[in-house]
């Protein structure tokens, strides 16, 4: 068995094949062939009789080897994600978008590939605000965020009634939403939080947060997904079907806000592509934000 042993963090841990192909696919590299680069890179270890290697001895090899295979973008990548975790550099990453766009998949995926293991939907926080504030008292959370101008009354005039109702239930759902996030900063935890909640101007952004809008490119395609997701969740399609005109009109409005507040926009087409969009953008931005703390990334 080859032990891994940090010297700065006095550990010692079993080399993990896994490990390593989760960090080679955090630079975009697919998942078979990081695979088969992990056990290449296990496989000359164990040819030179290696028992005992350090974290910065794998980060070495598997940088050369990504070259080797022509891997060259990857492999800046993949130097840059480590340089990240090595500065403990904690993100929260926030994906908005409108209902069945693609939010928590892409939310599952970037964890994946990050390494970040607390991921939040904001529907489970309007599913807590439920249990705590009942119907009677605030009904706007009570329902979809699309149907949320039925449960309203007396609404003012001169107002969009879909749009005044979506806004009512962001409202109150970010009260908790901008909690999560606060606790988020505080601790210093690597953080997604996904949902139709986080609705730019709302929601409070920091100097580690990072929010994107996931978009749809039209009718079509959102109306595929929500029977995509109908195979494998009890969220039935024709629920969603029957009001995709209002919800596509609140992803008018989103893209809107996300235009006034400078929230780069992502149309999720493939998963593959907005994946990269997002990792990409986050190696733009963090260097930046970096060297206005006054800090370096040695890469
Ligand atoms: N880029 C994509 N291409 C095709 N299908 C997608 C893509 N992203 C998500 N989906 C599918 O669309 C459905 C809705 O995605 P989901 O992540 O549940 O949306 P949201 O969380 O925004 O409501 C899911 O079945 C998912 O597999
Ligand atoms: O309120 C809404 O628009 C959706 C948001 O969920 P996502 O589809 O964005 O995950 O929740 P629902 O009422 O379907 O439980």
């Amino acid at each position: 068995m080859i032990i891994v042993v940090d010297p700065e963090k006095k550990t010692k841990i079993p080399f993990s094949r896994g490990i390593l192909t989760r960090s080679i696919t955090s630079t975009g590299v697919d998942v078979g062939i990081a695979y088969s680069i992990a056990a290449e890179i296990v496989k000359e270890l164990e040819k030179k009789n290696v028992k005992v290697i350090t974290k910065d001895e794998i980060r070495r090899i598997t940088y050369e080897k990504l070259l080797e295979h022509g891997l060259k973008d990857a492999a800046k990548k993949y130097l840059f994600w480590h340089e990240l975790r090595r500065l403990k550099y904690p993100m929260i990453i926030l994906l908005g978008g409108a209902t069945g766009v693609g939010k928590s998949t892409l939310a599952t995926e970037l964890a994946f590939r990050l390494g970040i293991r607390t991921v939040i939907g904001t529907d489970t926080v309007r599913e807590v605000m439920r249990k705590i504030i009942s119907k009677d008292l605030l009904p706007a959370i009570h329902t979809s965020s699309f149907l949320a101008w039925r449960e309203l009354r007396n609404l003012p005039k001169d107002v969009d009634p879909l749009i005044y109702g979506f806004e009512s239930q962001v409202r109150y759902v970010t009260v908790g939403v901008n909690a999560v996030v606060e606790r988020s900063y505080k601790e210093g935890f690597n953080t997604i939080i996904e949902g139709i909640h986080l609705v730019p101007g709302y929601v409070n952004l920091n100097d580690r947060s990072f929010m994107y809008l996931i978009t749809v490119k039209n009718s079509e395609s959102l109306e595929a997904r929500f029977h995509e997701r109908a195979r494998y969740s009890l969220r039935p399609a024709e629920y969603y079907v029957k009001n995709i005109d209002n919800i596509l009109r609140i992803q008018d409005y989103l893209i809107e806000k996300a235009k006034e507040y400078g929230i780069p926009i992502i149309e999720n087409v493939e998963l593959e592509k907005s994946i990269n969009a997002i990792m990409s953008h986050l190696m733009e931005e963090i260097p930046k934000r970096l060297k206005e703390k006054g800090i370096k990334l040695s890469i």
